[in-house]
């Protein structure tokens, strides 16, 4: 099952310039299952997607347990969608927190930072119980927390400066260890979390179960630091591994791994303009006739349980097409 929402949109501010939103929303919220047409090829390997757009107007967000669910959201503009973003975040941080009195949030860094803004202001600057966050990276450069192309110091300006996280629930990692250290450091450190009880953990796989991960997609369809065709998107024993050879400058990382992404109860993959439609195309549509030979990284998001939301923006999804997203 995925979220249920509401659209209340008119077709008048919803009617993209491709043929995807050609009638109204309101018939396009049905959820696209997973199962196949005879003789069709599955688009998805195994979770349903569904359709919402215009959700900056849509009805609160019911936080019903879902597992395995996908779906997509679209909005006009990238000020709307930090809205709904910011709307969906703080729902999520008072669901966890009455639920477990702690709320485990996972970074990207790109430009899922600015989209965090509206956090930063009213009514959620004072509403969100900050003091319950425990915030991390799914990826950090290996370089030091001043440094410009630190994600710390990225989420630190736009974001974390601005709202009242106790410094010490603030899991920045050790910038005094090379890569291959600062990986199995932050490791060591997310395994005394799980056992401290501020991180869930899974039972039946051990694995740690953030409750949000913030996701950002480059326009190559890497996230965290996985990128395209790199021997790590088959790593399956470690939580964190390192990178040296990074191709998107700096080379050296530390990322978070497939299994423990996909441990999550609940991601957000925030992706906006036309520089990544094609490998929002190629998630969304399975790879028919989009120039990508292999299985992209952001393909490889897959939840054993959570729910997991698109938040793009007109831009973001102007390749796609009824055929594609099974409309
Ligand atoms: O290098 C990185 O890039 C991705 C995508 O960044 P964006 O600016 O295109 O949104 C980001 O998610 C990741 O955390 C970062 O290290």
């Amino acid at each position: 099952m995925a979220f249920s929402f509401s659209t209340v949109s008119s077709p008048k501010t919803l009617l993209p310039s491709s043929g995807f939103l050609r009638s109204p929303p309101q018939t396009r919220l049905r959820p696209f299952s997973a199962r196949p047409v005879p003789g069709s090829k599955p688009r998805f390997s195994h979770q349903p997607l569904s359709i919402s757009i215009g959700l900056h107007r849509r009805q609160p967000v019911k936080m019903a347990a879902a597992t395995g669910s996908k779906q997509l959201t679209v909005f006009d503009t990238e000020e709307e969608l930090a809205v709904s973003l910011a709307k969906y975040t703080a729902g999520l941080s008072d669901k966890f927190t009455r639920e477990r009195g702690a709320f485990t949030v996972v970074l990207s860094g790109g430009s899922l930072i600015k989209a965090l803004r509206k956090l930063t202001e009213s009514p959620y600057l004072d509403s969100v119980e900050w003091s319950k966050w425990h915030v991390f990276w799914v990826d950090e450069r290996v370089v030091k927390k001043d440094h410009p192309d630190s994600n710390y110091k990225l989420a630190l300006d736009g974001f974390l400066s601005k709202v009242p996280v106790p410094p010490n629930q603030i899991y920045a990692i050790n910038d005094t260890l090379p890569p291959e250290g600062a990986a199995d450091d932050y490791e060591a450190r997310l395994k005394q979390l799980v056992w401290d009880h501020v991180i869930k953990v899974v039972p039946t796989s051990g694995l740690p179960c953030f409750d949000l991960m913030l996701l950002g997609m480059g326009p190559d369809g890497h996230v965290a630091s996985l990128f395209p065709g790199h021997p790590l998107l088959k790593e399956t024993q470690k939580w964190v591994t390192h990178i040296t050879d990074s191709p998107k400058p700096p080379p050296e990382r530390i990322t978070f791994t497939f299994p423990i992404i996909n441990a999550s109860a609940y991601v957000a993959m925030v992706v906006t303009g036309s520089g990544k439609a094609g490998a929002v195309h190629k998630a969304l549509s399975g790879g028919e006739n989009t120039g990508y030979t292999d299985r992209l990284p952001v393909e490889m998001v897959e939840l054993d349980q959570g729910e997991f939301t698109w938040f793009t923006d007109k831009a973001a999804v102007s390749m796609l097409n009824e055929k594609d997203t099974g409309l």
